[in-house]
């Protein structure tokens, strides 16, 4: 993730500042340097740091710190503001009716933008199509309906045809039920100006309400250049990065969008449909400190419970808090868990849970919590209705046949047992709760995710 040990590190630094009141030059200096350090690593453009860290020195020592406020707290609400205006603006996009254009080089990820964009747009509400006009790249029809398919969206490509603004032309006449358009276009290896005259034409043809330059994060410096070129040639109105899981780069990009003036659209974290985030400036900043960021994480949980409860409509969740909790419901909660993605990325997104937790532990253990949770599901999948919804009844010889049909071992049906029962008696106590606890624990956690508590941005918050 770009600029990953931004937060880490800064919040070491921070914590030096715990229980002053005062801060110091010297204090300042060195908050600044660890930022300069991250920013520069992550490819940022250095008269940018440079400015960025002359403001967050001046701010910090010039302003006086509101009344009540640790120093601690006032050097991190500077770095945040001077970070979120730093990487600028969501770029608008009204949930409506539009023609949106792709623009980017070769391998940027154009295609698979197309479609996570077009998935986006549909869980939206809105009827989204893609037309693919690369007549240059060999496969890029069948990837670009590949991943369409996958997406389950409209998508107009002809393999036949050589001319790409015809393909366009068409592709919008013959899509013309869906409501949001997204075009896109081949690349080329480097800036040629056949690609910039294609791209040119195809702009003419179809006149889009948008243009978003496509910019792989790991472009670094030549992010610029890219941003510089496309803007001349149709008018660049927002950016869409792609990559991030792949790179704690990622600065050059951000610099890109800063210089040309432009703006970010959307994110891109991965090679399925799925991995596309609207980009939000504050939520994207607050993640890349450590403070979490609940209006993701809550997004991603609603939709992840929408469908799982289209698969399963027999799923009551009343008779969870209701009553008794099953192994039923367990499992109804762990392909919901399961369909928000990578565990790494959700619990970034947890106030206390990201940054210094995740730091703690090795690269691969959320994998492998992950496939636990696959191998949960295995065996339950084995198991008849009457031992999911009486757990109890499990004895040894049931432990046995279980383990057999589903091609586990009695250790892991054992250990999904008690995490069964871990649950369980947590739920207890979430019912016992009367409404006062609950709104106090929903204010802690909405503290962790804003500025109003940003003591807690160490762990404390109520999940770490
Ligand atoms: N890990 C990761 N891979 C990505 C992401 N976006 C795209 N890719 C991969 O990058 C490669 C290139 O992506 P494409 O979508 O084909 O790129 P393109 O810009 O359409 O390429 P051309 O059609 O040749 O111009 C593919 O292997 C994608 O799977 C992303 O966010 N993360």
């Amino acid at each position: 993730m770009v600029l990953d040990d931004l937060g880490s590190s800064l919040r070491g630094t921070l914590d030096k500042l715990r229980g002053k009141s005062r801060i110091s030059e010297e204090d300042v200096d060195e908050v600044v340097k660890e930022i300069q350090r991250s920013l520069l690593q992550a490819d940022v453009d250095t008269s940018l740091v440079m400015e960025l860290s002359d403001d967050i020195s001046s701010r910090a020592l010039d302003e006086e710190p509101p009344g009540g406020t640790t120093a601690r707290d006032h050097v991190l609400r500077i770095v945040y503001e001077e970070l979120v205006d730093l990487v600028g603006e969501s770029t608008e996009l009204p949930l409506e009716e539009q023609t949106i254009l792709l623009a980017g080089l070769q391998g940027s990820g154009k295609t698979t933008t197309a479609a996570k964009m077009a998935w986006w747009f549909s869980k939206k509400g809105l009827r989204p199509a893609v037309i693919q006009t690369d007549t240059f790249r060999p496969g890029a029809y069948d990837q670009a309906k590949q991943m369409a398919d996958s997406a389950e969206v409209s998508f107009y490509g002809d393999p036949d045809e050589s001319d790409p603004v015809a393909i366009a032309r068409d592709g919008l006449e013959a899509t013309s039920d869906a409501e949001v358009h997204i075009v896109d276009t081949a690349g080329r290896h480097a800036l040629e100006d056949d690609l910039i005259d294609e791209i040119e034409d195809i702009e003419d043809a179809v006149d889009p309400d948008r243009r978003l330059l496509v910019l792989d994060a790991a472009i670094g410096q030549g992010a610029k250049e890219q941003a510089q070129r496309f803007d001349d040639a149709i008018g660049i109105d927002g950016v869409v990065i792609t990559k991030l899981d792949g790179t704690a780069k990622g600065g050059g990009a951000l610099t890109a969008v800063n210089e040309t003036e432009s703006t970010i659209a959307f994110l891109g974290s991965g090679e399925t449909v799925k991995d596309i985030e609207r980009f939000e400036p504050s939520g994207f900043i607050s993640r890349l400190l450590g403070m979490g960021d609940l209006k993701q994480l809550t997004e991603r949980v609603e939709r992840a419970m929408e469908e799982t409860d289209e698969e399963e409509e027999d799923w009551d969740p009343e008779d969870m808090l209701q009553g008794e909790f099953t192994l039923k419901d367990m499992r109804h909660q762990m392909k919901a868990l399961d369909r928000m993605g990578p565990l790494g990325q959700v619990m970034d997104m947890i106030p206390g849970m990201g940054g210094n937790i995740m730091d703690q532990l090795p690269d691969d253990a959320m994998d492998v919590t992950q496939e636990r949770m696959r191998t949960f599901e295995t065996i339950m999948d084995s198991m008849t209705e009457g031992e999911l919804e009486n757990p109890r009844s499990i004895g040894q010889s049931r432990t046995e046949r279980i383990a057999r049909g589903s091609g586990t071992s009695e250790d892991d049906i054992r250990e999904l047992l008690q995490q069964y029962r871990t649950m369980s008696q947590a739920l207890k106590q979430f019912q016992g709760m009367g409404d006062s606890d609950m709104q106090r624990m929903m204010k802690q956690m909405e503290g962790g995710g804003g500025m109003g508590d940003m003591g807690d941005m160490g762990g404390a918050g109520p999940f770490g």
